[in-house]
């Protein structure tokens, strides 16, 4: 569809606001795509990020009625965001809103829907005043929305502030929709003013018109249905929202080059479930000395792996290397865990990243760095079952050593050992649950379904 183009006033015009993270611009970016495909004729997205973000995926692939549009850099670069992540954030939440009220006014056609990211509240409030209905979606589990929606809660429990050191075993068993979660495994304070711009957010979520989860209703029943009386307005779990109707797109002979490297010829090359994919995130990284025990475990293990690592490539790479690793600096994630031969995932457990896996039906052995990572361990190891702990307890300092890791791996890729086959067999039935929701009929479906009816009531062919 051409931008330039007069649009028929009939058409229901969908504007995107994602927040500016990667692991955010994804899932919003997979709704959107799925929002286009599924109403090539009566549905336009207009998809809004920064002028840098544009340039980081301004040539993706994008169906014709999906377009980009952008604000100006007005929050601090991508490139370094993580150095002061309390300062982005506020950027974030101060500075998006004026220009994302100038582009509105200048978008044409009038637009029907704003779909914005929970944490954007500049979006919300801007929809708010002008009369446009909003769907926040929510990027990160139900569960977690359901521990911050509920945070009252841990205050008046006096689990919140608290001394984790002390406390961080005490059990939280009165979170609505959420199972028993240890104080340590909850989502962690990193500064005061971040909690409270966190909480705001979700609070703003009273003051849309739709609540979206990433996730999929049999994954957290519980927690989406408590909340799904909570809202009075339709809360629709739309997940997995990740790339999968793009997984047919292209044969593993045509691509996987990185580096003049092809990583899936030499997935193809591989025996089935032999190779452990590791990937650690793109954002917060962990110490270098915990890096050194990770890379020395893996060599320990003998157990054949894909790493994608980022900024360490070169130093991962000079104690990796040899016949039974390939590291690259950047994959396909999820054909990578589609492949046959990839049979367990070493990840940081976002959120993004777990539903990869839970839909490609890999066990997972968690080491979670911040934030929602922690639950979503959690979720995994304890309540799903489809994984184990590597790092138990963040936030302290202790280095989870070669030798655990290495045992760990070994325990994980052994296809003989009666646990690990437990574990690949609720894997598989998790796998089934997800690729179920997405079919004809299927809940996730569904729901996309009924959330593209309701934004274009009063549009032609709803
Ligand atoms: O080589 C790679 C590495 C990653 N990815 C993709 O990048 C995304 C990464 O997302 P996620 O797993 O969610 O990790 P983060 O980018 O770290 O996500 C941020 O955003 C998530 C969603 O809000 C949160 O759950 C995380 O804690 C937060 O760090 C996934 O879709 C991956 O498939 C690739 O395609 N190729």
């Amino acid at each position: 569809m051409d931008p330039a183009k007069t649009y028929p006033s009939t058409i229901c015009h969908v504007v995107a606001m994602p927040y500016p993270g990667r692991g955010h611009i994804n899932a919003m970016m997979n709704l959107c795509k799925l929002l286009a495909l599924k109403r090539p004729q009566n549905i336009l997205v207009t998809f809004v990020v920064t002028e840098e973000w544009l340039g980081f995926i301004g040539s993706d692939r994008k169906p014709a009625n999906f377009r980009f549009a952008t604000v100006p850099n007005v929050i601090p670069s991508e490139l370094g965001r993580a150095k002061d992540f309390p300062g982005f954030v506020e950027a974030v939440y101060t500075k998006m809103e004026a220009p994302f009220e100038e582009l509105l006014d200048r978008l044409e056609p009038p637009v029907t829907a704003i779909v914005a990211d929970t944490y954007l509240i500049s979006a919300t409030r801007v929809g708010n005043r002008r009369n446009i209905p909003v769907a926040s979606l929510w990027p990160m589990s139900a569960t977690v929305f359901s521990v911050l929606h509920h945070f009252e809660l841990l205050v008046q429990h006096g689990h919140s502030p608290i001394e984790v050191s002390e406390h961080g075993d005490e059990l939280v068993d009165y979170i609505p929709g959420v199972s028993a979660t240890r104080i340590i495994d909850l989502p962690p304070v990193i500064t005061p003013k971040l909690l409270h711009r966190c909480l705001e957010g979700v609070s703003l979520v009273s003051k849309a018109q739709y609540l979206l989860f990433t996730s999929v209703s049999t994954l957290e029943y519980e927690a989406i249905d408590t909340l799904k009386a909570k809202f009075p307005f339709p809360v629709y779990p739309i997940g997995p929202t990740i790339p999968y109707f793009e997984l047919q797109k292209n044969s593993s002979l045509t691509d996987g080059h990185i580096h003049g490297v092809n990583y899936f010829r030499w997935l193809d090359c591989q025996p089935i479930d032999s190779v452990l994919y590791v990937s650690l995130g793109s954002f917060l990284s962990i110490s270098s000395a915990q890096m050194d025990e990770i890379v020395g475990g893996l060599q320990d293990s003998g157990v054949r792996y894909l790493w994608v690592s980022r900024g360490e490539t070169g130093r991962v790479e000079d104690t990796c290397g040899g016949d039974m690793g390939l590291v690259v600096p950047w994959c396909d994630q999820l054909k990578v865990l589609c492949h046959p031969s990839v049979g367990g995932f070493l990840t940081h457990c976002g959120w993004n990243s777990t539903l990869e896996a839970t839909f490609a039906g890999v066990p997972m052995l968690t080491f979670p760095i911040f934030w929602d990572q922690i639950p979503n361990s959690k979720q995994i190891v304890e309540d799903w079952k489809v994984g184990w702990r590597v790092k138990k307890d963040v936030g302290f300092e202790n280095l989870v050593t070669r030798g655990e890791i290495s045992e760990l791996v070994k325990r994980l890729m052994d296809q003989k050992s009666n646990e690990g086959n437990e574990m690949r067999k609720r894997a598989k039935q998790l796998q089934e649950a997800c690729q179920g929701a997405i079919t004809e009929g299927g809940s996730s479906e569904a729901n996309l379904d009924a959330f593209i009816r309701d934004v274009s009531k009063g549009h032609v062919g709803h």
